[in-house]
């Protein structure tokens, strides 16, 4: 492909416009979460399936971290893999989420084993994983730019999640406080580096097209949500199935 490179503005008004068409705050389960119009069993599947997505991210950064060539990047990506894991056992992003899904109401050692996942859950988590792993720096960095969009849905979820469900606590929702500076430290930080080395018509295609597919990947947990969960005897075998209301 050819054509003209854009500025480094009009190359983040580019993917701004991405996030403001394709982010997963408008996909209809997400509305339905945060507009309290799931049933307990719902919002328990959410954060099951959500589990997964939060226990591969350090993997998706430590990838990314081996192959980052110098140590003023290494080091700025690093913190990621802090704020999720912890720096000791029961710290960090995703033991919070197991508070969550605690506090929903979910057995532990039951999220933790997998089971009770969605098969396209780990399917759009995996290919999230393996696109980090496989593609060029620069597209491996874009991807992560989702969380540019991500401060206002956490507000939105937690402020709606606390007004419509009786059995979320803020506790619970721990998770996310963090969540809305650590979110933009690290966009701030992805953001500054596709702007500075996605040059090219073709690179700027490239970082463009990474955050198309990342917003797909998230996309499409949802859809998996909203298949087996909304409509009855649609959930896949073997996947987590709520108790009787
Ligand atoms: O609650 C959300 O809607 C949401 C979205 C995203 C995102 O946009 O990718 C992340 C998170 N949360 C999140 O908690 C998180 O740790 C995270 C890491 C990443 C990433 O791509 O490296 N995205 C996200």
């Amino acid at each position: 492909m050819t054509g003209h490179a854009l500025s480094p503005d009009g190359l983040e008004a580019a993917l701004r416009a991405i996030g403001a068409e394709r982010y997963h705050n408008l996909h209809p389960f997400h509305r339905a979460l945060h507009e309290g119009r799931l049933a307990k069993g719902q919002v328990q599947a959410w954060a099951l399936n959500r589990y997964y997505y939060q226990c591969r991210i350090p993997a998706k950064d430590a990838t990314l971290l081996a192959r980052l060539p110098t140590a003023e990047l290494r080091r700025e990506w690093r913190r990621r893999l802090v704020d999720h894991d912890g720096d000791a056992p029961g710290t960090g992003g995703v033991a919070r989420w197991l508070k969550l899904t605690d506090g929903v109401g979910l057995d532990r050692a039951y999220v933790e084993s997998l089971e009770g996942l969605l098969p396209a859950t780990r399917f759009a988590v995996d290919a999230y994983v393996d696109f980090v792993r496989d593609r060029p720096i620069l597209e491996a960095i874009a991807s992560s730019l989702t969380e540019l969009f991500s401060p206002t849905i956490i507000s939105e979820r937690v402020a709606g999640m606390l007004r419509h469900y009786d059995f979320v606590t803020p506790e619970a929702l721990a998770y996310f406080q963090p969540r809305l500076t650590q979110a933009p430290r690290d966009s701030d930080f992805a953001l500054a580096y596709v702007r500075e080395h996605a040059r090219t018509a073709a690179e700027q295609k490239s970082v463009l097209d990474a955050l198309t597919f990342k917003c797909a990947v998230l996309w499409s947990m949802l859809d998996a949500l909203d298949y087996a969960y909304v409509v009855p005897g649609r959930i896949p075998p073997g996947a987590f199935t709520p108790e009787p209301a």
